[in-house]
């Protein structure tokens, strides 16, 4: 793949005219978004959008608008181990109920009933402290999360399927981005990965350029992404590129999982600028964020407040102020709105004029709980009935726009196109990764002291030829580190047990182990590579000479040969990278992905 090449991309612009005045955007989305709203600014912005999946036409056809996305009465619990009980007795009660799965199984209840709805072109803030439930409800909304949960969520009147996945955009807190690729080439293997196959090259180094453009990665579309080990873009332009690589496919959903951490205040700002912008292409856009400034928070359509996995505000971001205050919550001093709504999530009313019914338990240790509550029945009682009648009031998506969402689409590539693609991405990255200075500098030195190990290995005589093993011992566990890991330790263990060197006569039940041991295989070959059966040793002893493969140190191995030994370990390497792919897509397969 030319990808990396700014001159091919540049001319590729020109292959694509701007056609201006088009009225769909790219149209992937399942929920039919229509931009009638658009500013004609914007329209000019993305003239030279391509439309992506021809559903969109189906999907026009039915009249098809977008409808909010509300979700209600959404609860989520986890199972948690009960504390372990002081009395002995009592705890193996308890462990062997929870194993009978009897009503003493606990539970923790995360999220307690949670209610709104979001329309298209809005931006939604999911706000509240730190383990309120804000990701929680982020990944149930965004389909990632089915276990032990209830309530409803609904897209366009459907409830989630997996059909709906390629609709949505989901951008972890932790961006997953290779660090060895450069921005450019990062969309570059997202579009020719996940754009539809009848669109060609060219319109996908077009929507690449775009995607570019619109997120302002101009300037760093040649660096590197980085890592720990590895310097590259910043934060806010690595958020900037998994945002990109979320929105190739033009998703109508995009859920943000705090995407302004670690970010200074004016690319935090910048990047609410940018979704402002996706947001009013007619996209619906969901974020959880942790403390934004006041002109990030008036950036918001609406918020929803969450405090102890129960909500205490959802509404317009402009009105939030005005309800806490009809509610006679007023600060005491200029606040920024979003410290004052966690305040007020958090209990924490010291700067804060509260209502009379809560002045009686001021003081009290448990006074931050009485405030909680307070808040929370308030909106039970004033917010969350309306919110419940507007969702109930959203007209209902014809029919045939239901069914056209509902079609799950195939991969857009074949297998092998797939294959083809990840095959240059993982080369591209591990080329660079493998011949990156430092890690020459380490092949380099580990080659050296293995060397060493082994340099004029001597074989003279029997108690030599037992120490050569040490070199292979050592290589052993280099190999290991990266394999860390409670399983892949004990795996390695066995392996490395089996492997030949500590143990040559494996017990009988244990010996199949031996032939899936690359170790036993590799420790084999090493062997063979470094001896020949003929070489002969200990010629000053009564008996004369005798030949290394008469050594007791080698009645498991025949020294001759060895090529038996290479083909095993190439299929080895093909057979357990394939186990690993079969668990891969039975993952997949297991959790709907
Ligand atoms: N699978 C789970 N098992 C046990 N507890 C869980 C699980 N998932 C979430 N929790 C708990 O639920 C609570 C809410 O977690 P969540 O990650 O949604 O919080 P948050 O509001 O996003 O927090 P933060 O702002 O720190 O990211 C936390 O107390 C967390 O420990």
């Amino acid at each position: 793949m030319e990808c990396g090449r700014q001159d091919e991309i540049e001319d590729l612009q020109s292959l694509s005219p701007p056609t201006l005045g088009s009225i769909r955007i790219s149209g992937s989305n399942g929920f039919g978004h229509n931009i009638d709203f658009m500013s004609q600014a914007y329209l000019r912005n993305r003239s030279s959008e391509i439309d992506i999946l021809q559903e969109d036409q189906i999907l026009s056809s039915t009249g098809g608008h977008d409808r909010p996305l509300p979700f209600a009465d959404v609860e989520f619990k986890v199972k948690v181990r009960g504390a372990s009980s002081v009395n002995p007795v009592k705890a193996v009660v308890s462990k062997v109920a929870s194993q009978l799965n009897t009503e003493h199984d606990n539970y923790k209840q995360i999220l307690k009933g949670i209610s709104g709805s979001i329309g298209p072109g809005e931006i939604l803030a999911l706000m509240g402290p730190s383990g309120s439930g804000k990701t929680t409800l982020l990944k149930i909304i965004g389909g990632r999360l089915r276990e032990n949960v209830r309530g409803n969520v609904t897209y366009n009147d459907i409830s989630y399927n997996p059909a709906l996945k390629r609709r949505i955009g989901f951008v972890t807190q932790d961006d997953v981005l290779f660090p060895q690729l450069t921005v450019e080439e990062t969309l570059v293997f997202a579009a020719f990965l996940r754009l539809p196959s009848r669109m060609s090259k060219n319109q996908k180094y077009d929507r690449v350029e775009l995607i570019i453009k619109e997120l302002g990665l101009q300037r760093c579309r040649h660096t590197r992404i980085g890592g720990p080990f590895v310097k590259g873009i910043s934060g806010g332009e690595r958020k900037r590129t998994s945002i990109g690589h979320e929105i190739l496919v033009d998703p109508s959903l995009l859920l943000l999982d705090e995407p302004t951490s670690g970010l200074d205040s004016t690319s935090a700002n910048k990047l609410l600028q940018i979704l402002q912008g996706l947001a009013k292409a007619g996209r619906t856009i969901i974020s959880t964020i942790h403390q934004p400034s006041s002109r990030m928070f008036y950036m918001f359509d609406k918020v929803l407040l969450i405090s102890e996995g129960s909500p205490v505000y959802c509404g317009k971001a402009r009105e939030s102020m005005d309800y806490f205050a009809s509610l006679r919550f007023i600060p005491e001093l200029a606040m920024n709105p979003a410290e004052f709504l966690l305040d007020l999530a958090t209990g924490q009313v010291n700067d804060i004029s509260v209502p009379e019914e809560l002045l009686a338990s001021r003081g009290s240790s448990e006074y931050e709980k009485v405030v909680i509550r307070y808040l929370q029945n308030k909106y039970k009682i004033e917010l969350e009935p309306k919110e419940k009648v507007e969702n109930h009031q959203t007209p209902k998506v014809s029919e045939r726009l239901q069914i056209a969402i509902q079609v799950k689409k195939d991969w857009t590539l074949t297998w092998w196109e797939q294959f083809r693609v990840l095959f240059k991405r993982t080369f591209k990255e591990r080329w660079r990764d493998y011949f990156d200075h430092l890690r020459l500098i380490q092949a380099f030195g580990v080659a050296v002291l293995l060397g060493l190990l082994w340099w004029k290995s001597n074989c003279t005589n029997e108690a030599h030829l037992r120490d050569q093993g040490a070199g292979e011992l050592f290589g052993a566990a280099v190999m290991s580190i990266k394999r860390a890991g409670m399983i892949a330790s004990l795996i390695l263990m066995l392996f490395l047990l089996t492997g030949g060197y500590y143990v040559q006569h494996i017990p009988v039940f244990m010996q199949w182990l031996k032939y899936v041991s690359f170790m036993y295989y590799g420790f084999r070959l090493l062997v063979k590579v470094q001896y020949s059966g003929d070489q002969l040793y200990e010629c000053e002893s009564k008996g004369g000479c005798r030949r290394l493969q008469s050594s007791p140190s080698f009645d498991t191995v025949n020294l001759n040969g060895g090529l038996k030994e290479v083909w095993v370990l190439l299929a080895m390497a093909l057979a357990y990278r394939l186990c690993a792919y079969v668990c891969l897509r039975r993952k997949i397969n297991m959790y709907h992905l």
